[in-house]
């Protein structure tokens, strides 16, 4: 992975390791190890700012809510807030805008890797001329995508059917991008909130 973002940054593997050591379970779990070849993508965001009162005094959305369907997402901004999660409750919490910063988040891979350990938040973005570039970790089209076995607890259950990437990527395109993306793989009815441990 490491050498991938390397490549396409033009960084050194070192520098790409220090960005993906921050979270501390890519070492521990050796998920590195687990996963071969990776696919990765780089997009750049420009969210236009535009004025709330066009839309009733309501945020105008950006870039509506989804979860990030790889394994894990990296993204810096701009100096201008506008990416929000979502709680669940109803409500959004904002992430503050740090152009020195990495934001790091969650996919739906991953959170079927680590059996729902790992979260991948809803989240979305108001239109607030906010720039951002975000690195998107994804699976090689045949990796199959479950939890493996070191990480799983005695009787321990799946919490979703084994898939391909290549089979998500085809079961999304006929889901809403707010969708739950992986409800179609779900062994039984999943409820992960933000705040289970
Ligand atoms: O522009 C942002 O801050 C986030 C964009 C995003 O969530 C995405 O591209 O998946
Ligand atoms: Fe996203």
């Amino acid at each position: 992975m490491q050498k991938c973002i390397a490549g396409i940054h033009n960084i050194s593997e070192e520098d790409a390791m220090l960005i993906l050591s921050s979270p501390p379970f890519l070492s521990s779990l050796s998920l590195t190890k687990t996963l071969t070849p990776y696919s990765g993508l780089i997009t750049i965001h420009h969210s236009p700012l535009i004025n709330n009162n066009t839309n009733g005094g309501n945020n105008v959305i950006g870039f509506w809510v989804h979860t990030d369907p790889q394994i894990l997402s990296v993204l810096r901004s701009n100096y201008t807030s506008g990416l929000q999660i979502d709680l669940t409750d109803g409500s959004w919490i904002s992430v503050p805008s740090d152009p020195s910063s990495f934001f790091f988040n969650v996919g739906d891979s991953l959170q079927v890797l680590t059996n729902g350990r790992f979260k991948s938040v809803k989240h979305r973005v108001l239109a607030n001329s906010r720039v951002s570039m975000i690195y998107f970790a994804g699976p090689s089209l045949t990796q199959r995508i479950s939890p493996p076995s070191f990480l799983m607890n005695n009787e321990e259950e799946c919490l979703y059917k084994e898939f391909t990437w290549s089979e998500y990527k085809i079961s999304a395109y006929n889901c809403r991008l707010s969708d739950n993306r992986l409800q179609p793989f779900e062994r039984k009815a999943v409820n992960i909130s933000l705040n289970d441990s």
